[in-house]
């Protein structure tokens, strides 16, 4: 155990009803709009490889130029009740949304810099709408905010000279006064999505960043902050020095999901995912590899089986559109949830042996098991092993409850459940009632292998 000032303040989940409520949610949006969604990953007919959301970083463009794109925005066909409503179709309990990404350009009319929606021909708050109209929807908001900016004169990669470390006292001043000014404008957001945070001139700010931790945590009871925003006095980051989680919940899922449940170390956490390999701001080209609804659609139902919440990105256009694409998705996955959500929202890790045909998901605070099927074996027979002492009361597709479906009892805990027949092509879940098993089995022959 070594010895820290600055590591994580708190062991295991929290427990109080606003995380309770966040560990519920399943299924997430993720929102990333800004300066970036205006060249849409291309300039002068040449496209970016990286991460459009990147593309201040290409050298392809000056960077003022880059920066005099404040100058063009006026998303005229911007509609926060349209994002809001497109996020509720599809069924998602929270929205994450860029308040302010690596560039600097802020959507919210900012007092500590001039870069930001108020100098553009738009002028209008944008966070305010969007904020208003996803409480309408009654989903969660989230705030995203990178520390890390590109257009703050003080903002450094690492402190290596005296110039540097005046300079970055006056950013880290400026990042505070950004943060309890987010936090005033918006009370009822839920929590802070931080990013930005990898490079040394912020890991080197343990104590600051601890300090200021707590600061919003008093400032906001409740707050929900990742492991993503501070490293502890040894530079390590999202877990210290002893291996603890700092933060409330695990914010190293960028792009990838955990395969078992040791992968989580008993921790909360979220995995944000984008359509398209990896493009979070809006990118012109649709392109590589697009991301199906089935696919989608069981990266959340393995997110929530994990114990943990599934983010899917959107990139609106620089008109503020929802390209057609992600609504089609957004649609799509609703289709599938109105029907099934009862089996992800509210639902936890079942703390049964995978299967090879899916996910279980257990219901928190009830014994209700949600086996989401997405390869049903040639036999038809889904295999189920329950913990001992434990049988199968009732088994039904949650969308046909009325007809039961045959569990046969193998052996002792081990059960399939044999289909009738169903629609190849589409996830669907059964539904299991466990009820105690009557002691039966006599215990020495069990002993003879
Ligand atoms: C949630 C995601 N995090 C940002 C990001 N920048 C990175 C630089 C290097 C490696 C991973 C990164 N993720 C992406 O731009 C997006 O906002």
């Amino acid at each position: 155990q070594i010895e820290l000032k600055h590591g994580s303040h708190r062991i295991g989940k929290r427990t109080d009803a606003v995380m309770q409520k966040w560990r519920g949610y399943g299924l997430g949006q993720f929102i990333h709009w800004g300066l970036y969604a205006i060249p849409g990953g291309e300039w002068n007919g040449k496209q970016y490889n990286g991460a459009a959301e990147w593309i201040r970083s290409w050298n392809g463009i000056p960077k003022s130029t880059y920066d005099s794109l404040i100058y063009k925005f006026n998303p005229v066909n911007f509609n926060a009740e349209e994002w809001a409503v497109t996020a509720k179709q599809m069924g998602a309990r929270y929205v994450t949304i860029t308040t302010k990404h690596h560039d600097g350009f802020c959507l919210w009319p900012s007092k500590y810099t001039r870069y930001t929606i108020a100098n553009s021909p738009w002028k209008k708050d944008i966070m305010k709408p969007l904020v208003d109209a996803y409480d309408k929807q009654g989903i969660d908001v989230i705030l995203y905010f990178s520390v890390m900016d590109w257009n703050h004169p003080g903002w450094r990669y690492d402190i290596k000279t005296k110039e540097d470390s005046i300079a970055f006292e006056g950013f880290k001043q400026f990042t505070r006064n950004q943060l309890l000014e987010l936090l005033t404008l918006y009370p009822t957001a839920k929590g802070l999505w931080f990013d930005g945070t990898w490079d040394k001139s912020w890991i080197k700010q343990a104590a600051f960043a601890d300090e200021l931790e707590t600061e919003m945590r008093k400032f906001r009871p409740g707050l929900i902050i990742g492991s993503r925003f501070r490293a502890d006095e040894n530079g390590k980051r999202h877990f210290d020095s002893n291996g603890v989680l700092m933060g409330d919940y695990e914010q190293g899922w960028e792009r990838k999901i955990p395969n078992k449940i040791e992968d989580v170390h008993g921790n909360d956490w979220d995995c944000v995912m984008t359509v398209p390999e990896n493009q979070w701001g809006y990118n012109k080209a649709w392109k590589g590899h697009i991301k199906t609804r089935n696919e989608l659609l069981e990266m959340t139902a393995k997110c929530v089986s994990l114990g943990g919440n599934f983010v899917l990105n959107f990139g609106p256009q620089g008109d503020g559109a929802i390209r057609k694409e992600e609504k089609q998705l957004a649609a799509q996955i609703g289709d599938w949830m109105k029907t099934n959500s009862e089996a992800i929202y509210n639902c936890e890790y079942a703390g049964l042996e995978k299967q090879d045909w899916g996910y279980f998901t257990k219901k928190t605070g009830s014994d209700k098991l949600y086996m989401i099927v997405f390869n049903v074996p040639v036999s038809g027979a889904l295999k189920v092993k329950l913990p001992a002492n434990t049988s199968i009361g009732k088994s039904y597709l949650l969308a046909q409850p009325a007809q039961l479906l045959n569990a046969e009892e193998i052996s002792g805990t081990e059960y399939f459940i044999h289909l009738k027949n169903t629609a190849a092509g589409n996830p669907f879940v059964v539904v299991l009632e466990p009820t105690a098993k009557k002691a039966s089995g006599n215990t020495y022959d069990k002993a003879k292998t």
